[in-house]
């Protein structure tokens, strides 16, 4: 319960109080609020982290599916220490940068890659790329699907009307999104309507990972790219979070070749860095002259070094057998939960990641999401904290599994999720959730 919370973590609160005044809600991303004050964390280390009160807790959050490589690896903290005796940022480009490039190339199935830091600057980069490259002006998005908080694509990404194209932020005028078409995930039908010869590119998370998890309906994949083909516009992967599930990501998965994969969050073992990625025909538009591409920060020393240590030694095709192997027992410990308890509970789970909802089945898209009760959802999440276990980022995350966490976490996990789900199924309030991105 909320009371739980509240009652282990007075630091947090009173960081959250001091911290509130300098900065709107105390944090610096709005993912990291939730009422009734944000958790304060001091330190991690493997699956672990410590808050300011001294707790500690298994984290399945892994700084929203960076950390595969578990908290202060022993291997990038080595390689950032060599590393930074001679220097962060060259300015001028760094000379392992093309060995990183090629690593990601022959391993994601690309071309030619460009590097930024955040996936919100590299989906930003590839919506521009994929209309110069088309002359056209429209991209097709999915309702439900998130990519990074910049404005052509902050759109429906977690509305309350589902249905009706609405910003998902305020201070983006009707003018910047009305090249941005939505459609539901996992529909044919209203993809057939909307992918016309005017279209630039489709973006799409491959597998949907800002409503829980909602997996791939595979024919719809299919139809996406053959459509793609027939009108001439291109196929972008926000493979931001996909990326790091799959040894090649969710295009290795599902075996095709997007025109633009980007790729970001745990490919660099916790550092920023970020991949525009793609068909050589469709790179080579990128440069002086042509299209925009820039960043003072894009490929420093550090990131390139520490994704270098990832991609080569840690994030291995073992290291995924580790991982999806341990998932796949947190989704079984959750399905044993729902049987003994009898409670309405559907499980999603793709690799080292998953999902659960209170609902008899998973839900197909983001109207079928948004009509669930989140009420549960929250008092599940309370007695998971206050028992030491961050089960998920949020009501419309997922857990990951890292490298570092062993069968004995799994175990705890599944122990307080019980807990955690029994108080849950006595609470009969419908809360309802507030639009946020
Ligand atoms: N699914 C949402 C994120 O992963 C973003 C986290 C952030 O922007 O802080």
């Amino acid at each position: 319960m909320i009371s739980d919370y509240v009652n282990k973590t007075p630091k947090s609160k009173l960081l959250y109080i001091e911290n509130k005044h300098f900065m709107p809600y105390g944090v610096s991303s709005n993912y990291r609020y939730f009422d009734p004050y944000p958790l304060y964390l001091v330190k991690g280390k493997g699956s672990r982290v410590w808050d300011v009160d001294g707790n500690e807790y298994i984290d399945y959050n892994l700084g929203f599916g960076v950390l595969e490589v578990g908290h202060a690896n022993e291997k990038i903290i080595e390689v950032i220490n060599d590393a930074i005796k001679d220097g962060s940022i060259m300015g001028f480009e760094y000379y392992k940068t093309g060995t990183l490039a090629k690593m990601i190339c022959q391993r994601y199935g690309l071309d030619m890659v460009r590097f930024s830091s955040s996936g919100t600057e590299a989906t930003m980069h590839s919506i521009r790329l994929a209309r110069a490259f088309t002359k056209r002006k429209k991209i097709i998005k999915f309702e439900g699907h998130y990519h990074g908080s910049h404005d052509q694509l902050l759109v429906n990404v977690n509305p309350l009307k589902p249905g009706i194209k609405t910003p998902s932020s305020l201070g983006i005028p009707e003018e910047i999104i009305q090249n941005t078409i939505v459609v539901d995930w996992n529909n044919i039908e209203s993809f057939e309507k909307v992918a016309k010869e005017d279209v630039a590119a489709v973006i799409m998370e491959p597998v949907a990972m800002n409503m829980g998890l909602i997996p791939t309906d595979k024919e719809f994949l299919k139809t996406v790219f053959e459509l793609s083909k027939e009108k001439g516009f291109l196929v972008i992967f926000d493979e931001t979070k996909t990326g790091g599930k799959f040894y090649s990501g969710a295009a290795g998965y599902f075996n095709v070749k997007p025109d633009i994969v980007i790729l970001g969050k745990a490919i660099a073992g916790g550092l920023p860095l970020s991949v525009i990625g793609g068909k050589r025909e469709v790179m080579e538009l990128i440069g002086p002259g042509k299209v925009a591409h820039g960043g003072t920060f894009n490929a420093n020393v550090l990131a390139v070094n520490s994704a270098i240590v990832t991609l080569q030694e840690l994030l291995t095709e073992s290291a995924f057998y580790h991982m999806h192997r341990l998932s796949e027992m947190l989704e079984m410990g959750y399905t044993d939960i729902a049987e003994d308890l009898g409670v309405e509970l559907s499980i999603a789970r793709w690799g080292p990641s998953g999902s659960i909802y209170f609902s008899e089945s998973v839900p197909k898209n983001y109207k079928e999401f948004i009509k669930l009760d989140f009420s549960k959802w929250f008092t599940y999440f309370y007695v998971m904290l206050s028992s030491g276990v961050i089960p998920m980022g949020g009501f419309n995350e997922q857990w990951t599994v890292s490298i570092k966490h062993t069968e004995e976490d799994i175990q705890k996990h599944i122990e307080v999720a019980e807990e955690a789900i029994r108080k849950a199924k006595e609470i009969k309030t419908n809360m309802p959730i507030e639009e946020s991105f």
